[in-house]
C-alpha cells in the first residue's frame, strides 16, 4: 500500500531568537501528534536536546529527539542529515509529523533541497519552513549593516567583499520560510513591532505569512500542517552564496572571490567553570563580559552549590535569563558548562580570560 509522506517542518532563525521555546511549547499543545524531533546545535553542548528532554513530552519522548552534533546542518547535509533521515524513516512506528530544528547559523535552502533527494523524496516532504526572527534584536539594528560605511570602504579597497554576515544569514532564513513568526514582541511596544515588520517584509521578494509571538506561543495548528511542500519551491528560495556563485559563472569569473560560506564568520567554544554560589551577581559580570566583547550568545548550566535542581544561563546579546530547569540526576557530574558563541575575529583568549574571570 502506498503510504503518505510524513510532512516535516524546519524550524530556521538566527541565534537566540526563540526556536526551542517555540518546539518546546509546540510539544505542549501538539495533541495526540506523535512528533520526531532532529535538532542540530552550533557549539558542542547540546543544550537544545537537553532543554527539550527536560520537558517531558509524551508525543516526543528521549528516543524521538534525536541531535545532530557533527557541525552545522547545511553543511553535513549528505554525511549527517540524510542517513539520520533514513534510520528514522526505517523505524517501526513512524511518526506523524517530524521536526527540524537547525542551528541558529544555518542556511536551511541545502537542508530543504535535500528533501529532492529520490530516498527522501518518495517518503516525506516539507510542510513548511518555519523563521523564527527576535524582533528585539531586529528593532536594535542588530541585522542591519551599515551599507554607508561599508560603501566607503569598498571604495578605498576594491577587492573587499564585505557584506555583513549577520545581515545575509538573517536574510537568507527569512528568504526560505512559508511561515515567519516574529517572536518576542513583549519587549516591543506597537510601533517597535510595526517597523519590525515593514523591515522582514522589505527583506524578501516572497510574500510568506507573518505572525507575531511572545515566549515562542504559535499554536501547533498554525505551526504544523502549512502543506507548503517547500522541497518542490527551492529554486525561488536562492541564498545570497547561491546567487553569487550563479553570477559568477553567468559572467565567466572563477570562484575565487567569493567568499565562503556564511558560518566561518562565526565561532563557538565551551568552557567547564567552577561551582557558582551567587548566580545573580555572575550573571551581572557576564553581562559586562558580554557587553564588552560582542558575544552573540552564551548558553548553559551552572552548578549552584545547595541547590537541588541544575541552572539553565541563557543570554542572547545582553539579555540573560536563567531559570532552574530540572534536578540533576543521581550519578550526573554536577558541573558549570557554557557554550559562547560569537565572530571569528574575535581575540579568543581575551573572551574565555573574560568568561573564566566572570566565575
Ligand atoms: N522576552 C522573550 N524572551 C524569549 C522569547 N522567546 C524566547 N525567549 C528567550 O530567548 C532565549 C533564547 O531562546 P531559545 O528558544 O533557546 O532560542 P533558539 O533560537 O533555540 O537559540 P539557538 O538554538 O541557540 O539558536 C531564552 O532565554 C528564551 O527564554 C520571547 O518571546 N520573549
Amino acid at each position: 500500500m502506498l503510504q503518505q509522506k510524513i510532512p516535516a517542518t524546519v524550524i530556521t532563525g538566527f541565534l537566540g531568537a526563540g526556536k526551542t521555546t517555540i518546539i518546546r511549547n509546540m510539544l505542549m499543545n501538539a495533541g495526540g501528534k506523535k512528533i520526531a524531533l532532529i535538532i542540530n546545535e552550533f557549539g558542542d553542548l547540546g543544550v537544545d536536546g537537553e532543554v527539550l528532554k527536560g520537558c517531558g513530552a509524551d508525543n516526543c519522548t528521549e528516543d524521538d529527539i534525536i541531535e545532530l552534533t557533527n557541525g552545522c546542518i547545511c553543511c553535513t547535509v549528505a554525511d549527517d542529515f540524510v542517513p539520520t533521515m533514513q534510520r528514522l524513516l526505517e523505524r517501526d512506528e513512524r511518526p506523524d509529523h517530524i521536526v527540524i530544528e537547525t542551528s541558529g547559523l544555518a542556511l536551511p535552502q541545502p537542508l530543504v533541497a535535500a528533501f529532492n533527494w529520490p530516498d527522501i523524496r518518495t517518503r516525506v516532504t516539507v510542510d513548511g519552513v518555519v523563521t523564527v526572527v527576535d524582533s528585539a534584536a531586529v528593532a536594535a539594528g542588530r541585522f542591519a549593516d551599515d551599507h554607508d560605511r561599508v560603501d566607503a570602504m569598498r571604495e578605498q579597497d576594491a577587492s573587499l567583499d564585505h557584506d555583513s554576515p549577520l545581515e545575509e544569514l538573517f536574510e537568507d532564513q527569512l528568504t526560505c520560510a512559508d511561515l515567519i513568526v516574529l517572536n518576542k514582541t513583549d519587549l516591543l511596544d506597537g510601533e517597535g513591532i510595526a517597523a519590525v515588520r515593514s523591515e522582514v517584509a522589505g527583506r524578501i521578494n516572497r510574500r510568506p505569512t507573518l505572525v507575531e509571538a511572545r515566549n515562542g506561543e504559535v499554536p501547533a495548528i498554525v505551526l504544523l500542517g502549512l502543506g507548503a511542500g517547500s522541497e518542490a519551491d527551492i529554486e525561488n528560495r536562492k541564498s545570497h552564496h547561491e546567487l553569487e556563485h550563479e553570477a559568477a559563472h553567468a559572467s565567466g569569473e572563477g570562484h575565487d572571490h567569493l567568499h565562503h560560506h556564511d558560518h566561518d564568520e562565526f565561532e563557538s567554544f565551551a568552557l567547564r567553570l567552577p561551582a557558582i554560589s551567587d548566580p545573580a551577581a555572575f550573571v551581572e559580570r557576564l553581562r559586562s563580559v558580554i557587553e564588552a566583547h560582542d558575544i552573540l550568545r552564551l548558553k548553559g548550566f551552572v552548578d549552584v552549590p545547595g541547590k537541588p535542581m541544575r541552572l539553565v544561563v541563557q543570554a542572547v546579546g545582553s539579555r540573560i535569563d536563567t531559570y532552574f530547569d530540572r534536578p540533576w540526576a543521581a550519578g550526573e557530574k554536577r558541573e558549570t558548562r557554557l557554550v559562547v558563541i560569537g565572530l571569528h575575529e574575535w581575540d579568543f583568549a581575551a573572551v574565555v580570560d573574560a568568561v573564566e574571570k566572570a566565575a
